[in-house]
């Protein structure tokens, strides 16, 4: 008896369903896409997420279709709130690729809806917060973040207040930015990526909340891989670090665009045993099973199979 909640779909036959896609994409469409970083292969764009930008553009409209319903029900005119999808993941899977993908393919489509991109990053404590809670070393864990302020941006979202703001967090000063924000001026979509994206109460047990981010989101993706891999892509990006933006002097990490090659892949591997991986087994991974749709990808990155919630 087949009793999983998922319809499982290996590459290839997801990869048919673009012949159901009628988008054709423009020579500068494609090289826009391919901006979005240099790894990422066109076949890749075309054969997963053309499909899976179609899916999300039908259930955007259905929502939409769903508030005119209750409009006519209520006999009153409610303007849209933004549809909410969530991309989690652990650290260095491509949650911050996925979304960027994801949010130029969707402004594509016909109604060219407005799509703005969020990090849950933007909601890590600011550093010396962390030191005088003692969890420097558990960035990106839980307890790390101000949940209830996520929670609260993420519910003003739903409101439909005209614009909302979030903190801006930077890779390169390790650190919340003290003089930034974003601001969400009520797009038709918003793209909420994090790894705390799927996370409830039993993430959170020290500071309980009846609501939760995914209480909001209307659509949500997990991308997943296989744990060796996951290193290896964290230990290459931050190799890619250390030749780019850690070589600026205001880098938190500068030291590290000093070291040698060798001493560099031993601290990244470091981080990723006491930090990122365990923060993946622990808090991040037992999430999958709450998405609507789930992203299995393998070697360079390239998804092997996708699963979608009957
Ligand atoms: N589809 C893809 N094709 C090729 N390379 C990719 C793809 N997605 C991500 N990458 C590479 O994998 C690494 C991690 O990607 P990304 O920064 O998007 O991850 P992330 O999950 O958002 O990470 P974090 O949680 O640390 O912000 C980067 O080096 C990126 O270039
Ligand atoms: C900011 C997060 C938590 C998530 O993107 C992550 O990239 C991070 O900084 N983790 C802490 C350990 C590390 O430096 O990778």
């Amino acid at each position: 008896m087949n009793n999983t909640a998922y319809m499982q779909f290996e590459r290839a036959q997801w990869a048919e369903l673009r012949n159901n896609v009628a988008l054709p994409l423009s020579e500068e469409d494609l090289q826009q896409l391919q901006g979005i970083n240099e790894s990422l292969s066109i076949d890749e764009v075309i054969e997963i997420y053309l499909p899976l930008s179609r899916l999300l553009n039908l259930y955007v409209e259905t929502q939409q279709y769903r508030h005119t319903v209750r409009d006519k029900f209520l006999n009153s005119n409610h303007e849209h709130v933004p549809y909410i999808i969530g991309i989690a993941g652990s650290v260095a899977v491509g949650k911050s690729t996925t979304a960027r993908i994801l949010q130029a393919l969707l402004s594509l489509w016909p109604q060219h809806p407005k799509v703005a991109l969020v990090t849950t990053d933007g909601f890590l404590r600011p550093n010396k917060d962390l030191v005088a809670r003692n969890l420097m070393h558990k960035k990106g864990f839980p307890e790390s973040f101000d949940i209830k302020a996520l929670v609260d941006f993420v519910a003003a979202i739903k409101s439909g207040k005209e614009s909302v703001s979030a903190p801006i967090y930077s890779h390169l000063t390790y650190d919340i930015l003290p003089d930034q924000t974003l601001s969400v001026e009520k797009p038709d979509i918003v793209i909420l990526e994090g790894l705390n994206v799927l996370q409830t109460a039993i993430n959170y047990p020290d500071h309980p909340h009846r609501v939760f981010v995914s209480d909001f989101v209307d659509f949500s993706i997990f991308v997943d891989a296989d744990m060796d891999l996951l290193k290896q892509w964290y230990i290459q990006r931050f190799l890619k670090f250390r030749e780019g933006a850690f070589t600026d002097p205001d880098a938190y990490f500068h030291s590290y665009s000093k070291m040698s090659e060798r001493e560099a892949i031993t601290i990244a591997s470091k981080i990723w045993d006491e930090i990122n991986g365990v923060n993946l087994q622990e808090n991040i991974r037992p999430t999958r099973d709450r998405a609507n749709l789930v992203l299995n990808k393998a070697t360079n990155h390239q998804v092997s199979s996708v699963k979608l919630r009957k």
